[in-house]
């Protein structure tokens, strides 16, 4: 008997090619609306699934495939003799081979404010049937979810239009996979319309963007994967412009550069060393604002990633290129711009990315063994903090302080706990981070500020837990500290900086990252 292959897709494309293979291997072609009008038109055989079902489409569509003249076809096991008796008795034949592609869900809901009727008709029912059903009898039926998988399918049909075991496997898992995938966003957007947050499953769903060639760390495998709507201001939407292909440590460094310099409506520029920024600067124009972050640190921005929220011109491109940086990132290049990193620095890698705000609805999630945490990004910035300011110390800070002040709470938040950041006008001066306590953090940021702790103001990610910090910084010079306060012993760091005419101000906010 001839073989017969069920074909219902929404996405046509090498569609004819694809079947006229099937056809010259002596495989019958069954087909819905759309796709069967688009077969006849080519001129290729094929029968309408109404007349194999007996039944008419109803429903615009909703009900067509859904039978059991289909459905036993394709789920009946070829060697049980009950299931063959069966679908004999009710004079149904198998499916071999089930070619279906989906209503289109994720392009329907890309479109900028979709009527929510028309997200639902875009939800398909028949076809993830057919290729369920097909997947589960993976044994004896071939199914093919995806037209790239097509020319593969028909070079491997033998002289019996069958196809190897191994290969149905894998097409039988590529379709739990789709199915998944298909179903976790439609409850995505279902579950954002009811306003639910942490419901009791996470399903979501992500999309291989490419291969890593390792990951941390050269024995560690590793791939990117992207969200399946694009977010635009992202680093998963970047466009690389130039460059090496970018690895695992340079995509979680672009990262979180990129977080940093979209902090600032002002002109910044941002120098990241392993997630952590090691210059940070403010200014006029882009140029001087890049001086300001290489100057900060200018031994540890060597082979950094420095991120910039205005275009790129000759003048900086020419700065940028007379130092080893791993990546660029910016929301434009001028032309010159271009030239002039192609041609200096084959390797360095150009990201041209949106400098949009972050969503707000952005979701952080962290692994850990066995299990998954989530949370909302901290995009809470110091107009959140603004109005609930709390000048705690005899003296209040100058404008001039205050500035430097909202600058150092803003950056302190990106840098990795226990943190403490240093700023002296328009720029960060000194960093400590990562350290497991406060006053340690403290003492690197002003050993590396030196001669420019003094007149610089200081911020801290969480309170004093002793009055330690202040002394420190007081030593050094440092004018101003904002912290959230909150330690038991806050009034200790508060005489602290009284006693050295230090103004304190606390936000009653914190900025853990660990
Ligand atoms: N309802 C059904 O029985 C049904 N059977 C197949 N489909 C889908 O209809 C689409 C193809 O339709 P057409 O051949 O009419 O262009 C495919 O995406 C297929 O997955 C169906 N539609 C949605 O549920």
């Amino acid at each position: 008997m001839a073989k017969r292959a069920l074909v219902s897709v929404s996405d046509k494309t090498g569609l004819i090619e694809f079947v006229k293979k099937l056809v010259d291997a002596g495989i019958e072609i069954i087909s819905t609306g759309g796709t069967k009008k688009a077969i006849e038109a080519a001129g290729l055989p094929v029968q309408s699934v109404s007349d194999v079902t007996g039944f008419p489409e109803i429903l615009d569509g909703r009900v067509k495939t859904l039978h059991p003249a289909i459905h036993g076809g394709l789920l009946a096991v070829r060697d049980k003799k009950n299931h063959m008796d069966a679908i004999a008795e009710h004079g149904i034949q198998p499916i071999d081979f089930v070619i279906v592609n989906l209503y289109p869900f994720k392009e329907t809901i890309s479109k900028p404010g979709v009527a929510y009727d028309e997200a639902v008709e875009n939800i398909d029912i028949g076809g993830p049937s057919m290729l369920r059903s097909a997947a589960k009898n993976h044994k004896s039926v071939t199914v093919v979810c995806d037209p790239a998988d097509y020319d593969l399918v028909a070079e491997s049909l033998d002289e019996n239009a069958d196809v190897p075991f191994e290969l149905k496997q894998k097409l039988a898992a590529k379709v739990f996979r789709h199915t998944a995938a298909y179903d976790a966003l439609i409850a995505d957007y279902f579950t954002k319309q009811t306003g639910e947050v942490f419901p009791e499953k996470l399903t979501i769903t992500y999309e291989k963007k490419q291969g890593l060639r390792y990951g941390e760390n050269p024995h560690q495998m590793a791939a990117f994967y992207s969200e399946p709507i694009e977010n635009e201001a992202t680093i998963a939407a970047a466009k690389q412009l130039h460059g090496k292909e970018l690895s695992y440590n340079n995509i979680r460094d672009a990262d979180a550069a990129l977080g940093i310099v979209k902090e600032f409506k002002e002109p910044a520029a941002v120098a990241v060393k392993h997630m952590n920024p090691c210059g940070i600067g403010t200014g006029a124009n882009v140029n001087e604002a890049y001086d300001k972050a290489y100057e900060a640190d200018p031994v540890s921005i060597f082979g950094g990633i420095v991120a910039l929220n205005r275009e790129v011109d000759a003048e900086l491109a020419e700065k940028l290129h007379s130092i080893f940086l791993e990546i660029v990132i910016a929301p434009s290049y001028s032309d010159e711009a271009i030239a002039i990193l192609e041609k200096k620095k084959k390797n360095l890698r150009l990201l041209q990315v949106k400098m949009t705000d972050d969503a707000q609805d952005f979701v952080q999630y962290t692994s850990v063994r066995g299990g998954m945490l989530v949370q909302d990004l901290d995009t809470k910035g110091y107009e959140d903090i603004e109005d609930n300011l709390k000048v705690v110390t005899e003296r209040k800070p100058t404008e001039e302080e205050m500035e430097s002040l909202k600058f150092a709470w803003t950056i302190v938040k990106h840098v990795k706990s226990n943190a403490i950041a240093l700023v002296n006008h328009g720029r960060m001066v000194g960093m400590g981070g990562g350290q497991t306590n406060r006053v340690g953090a403290a003492k690197i940021a002003l050993e590396e500020a030196g001669e420019k702790a003094k007149g610089a103001v200081l911020s801290s990610d969480a309170y004093f837990p002793m009055n330690d910090t202040v002394e420190e910084a007081a030593k050094a010079g440092i004018t101003a500290i904002i912290q959230p306060g909150g330690s038991i012993r806050d009034q200790e760091s508060i005489d602290m900086a009284n006693k050295y005419n230090i103004a304190m101000v606390m936000t009653g906010m914190r900025h853990f990252k660990h």
